[in-house]
């Protein structure tokens, strides 16, 4: 079993490049089996999740080779597969497999999708849109079985902001006959890059990026050449780091504009911050104010920064609230952080944060966030050497953590037990 080891109390200091989005990447790869000819993606993370999915997309027929952070996909000879077990349980974002194999083949059989399960993710929002588009689902055992013998535009209300829904519809939709409406789409910055992805691709999408998107299907789509967006949650993980420690970092390769909830936040707090073209810096200071935080749908505050949020609040004076309103109960982080030394209670779907020390402490991280949480936790430690088991969650969404940090002056290095 492999551990995370911290040394705590080192202020961060210098420049990190930030990589490109898991959350675009994981549904772009599978976007491009909607295409006839190859899709070259750029700025790719090398993350689990994108390896497990290049896996998938192998069973599907379709072949796939990085050089370097780019990758080409080639799906002309792609087939449809069942997929009810294996790979698909690994990773939550297989549930885009759903949409775009329904878009290419017609079908799709495909198990209930894995990842972060830090409480029941439901994806009836997705099934309700492919049964709008004229799909039959049924769920066998937890293996979906989705089929349509023509996919026919529709209007589809979501009942709740979903990203995933938004996206899979977008993915099946843009290969149905007439037109698609989606109301009360989410509107996250990686919603936008399929969207633009899919559009290179022949689709016809407008309205990507605000609540009604509008597609009009296309009978064909093609080969084309993407670069993805930066990874927004990594980088405000990374600005999270810097002020925890009392550091100064340069966050760099992001779209500040994506980040501008956190950098609020962070500057209510009293963290020094200044914007750049295309990066951050985060200069932390000795004292900061305790602050209330409300994880909403883009454009507000991203639950996926909640879990690190905690750890910093521990570092503020006085009792901070966070809300969120996202998730009902993503707190799997808190008595890990607790087992530190931080003062939090769960109330609902608050926790209640009160200013105290970290120290180093044997911990497990449960999923991904609550995985970063407890590396900031690590980081800000004043004495003691932080153990962190749950490795491979958090390998779903940083790569080069450790030399990342260690680039930064971090003393924090992986150890097999
Ligand atoms: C791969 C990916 O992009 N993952 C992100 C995506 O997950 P994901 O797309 O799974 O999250 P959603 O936006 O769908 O979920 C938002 C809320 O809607 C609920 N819901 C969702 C779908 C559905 O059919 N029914 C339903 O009730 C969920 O339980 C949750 O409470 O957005 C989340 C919310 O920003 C992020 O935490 C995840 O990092
Ligand atoms: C919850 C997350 O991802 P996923 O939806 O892929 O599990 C996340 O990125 O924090």
């Amino acid at each position: 079993m492999e551990k995370l080891m911290i040394t705590g109390g080192r202020p961060l200091r210098g420049t990190v490049q930030i990589s490109g989005a898991k959350n675009s990447a994981v549904a772009l790869i599978p976007a491009a089996i909607l295409a006839e000819t190859p899709v070259t993606l750029d700025n790719l993370p090398k993350l689990s999740d994108v390896g497990i999915l290049t896996e998938i997309l192998g069973e599907l027929e379709t072949s796939v080779n990085w050089f370097g952070d780019k990758m080409v996909i080639d799906p002309t000879k792609a087939k449809s597969k069942p997929l009810p077990n294996g790979n698909v349980k690994k990773l939550r974002a297989s549930y885009y497999l759903m949409g775009a194999m329904l878009g290419r083949f017609g079908e799709a059989v495909i198990g209930l999708p894995g990842g972060c399960n830090f409480e029941p993710r439901p994806i009836d929002q997705h099934i309700k849109g492919f049964e709008a588009l004229g799909a039959e689902v049924t769920n066998d055992h937890g293996c979906i079985h989705i089929r349509a013998k023509e996919l026919q535009g529709a209007k589809i209300y979501l009942d709740v902001v979903s990203v995933g829904a938004t996206i899979n519809i977008m993915l099946a939709a843009s290969r149905a006959k007439g037109f698609t409406t989606i109301e009360n789409a989410a509107k996250e910055p990686e919603i936008i890059d399929v969207a633009t992805l899919l559009n290179s691709m022949g689709a016809k999408i407008k309205g990507a990026g605000t609540e009604t998107i509008r597609i009009e299907g296309v009978s064909e789509m093609h080969g084309c050449r993407h670069s993805i967006i930066p990874d927004r949650i990594q980088a405000g993980t990374y600005m999270v780091m810097a002020a925890a420690t009392r550091g100064d970092v340069i966050v760099d390769n992001v779209i500040p504009k994506h980040m501008e909830a956190i950098t609020a936040k962070l500057e209510e707090m009293g963290v020094g911050i200044v914007e750049m073209d295309e990066a951050i810096r985060v200069i932390g200071r000795p004292e900061y104010t305790a602050i209330d935080v409300k994880a909403l749908v883009y454009p507000g505050f991203a639950t996926d920064l909640q879990s690190p949020m905690t750890s910093l609040l521990t570092q503020a004076k006085g009792t901070s609230i966070l809300t969120d309103y996202v998730y009902n109960n993503r707190f799997k982080h808190v008595p890990e952080l607790v087992r530190m030394g931080a003062k939090i209670k769960v109330e609902g779907r608050s926790a209640v944060i009160e200013g105290s020390p970290l120290y180093g402490a044997k911990v497990k991280a449960s999923d991904l966030r609550a995985g970063a949480a407890l590396v900031i936790g690590g980081l800000t430690a004043v004495s003691g050497v932080t153990e962190i088991t749950g490795v491979e969650y958090i390998d779903r969404g940083y790569d080069y953590l450790v030399d990342n940090l260690r680039n930064l002056g971090a003393e924090v290095w992986r150890e097999d037990s």
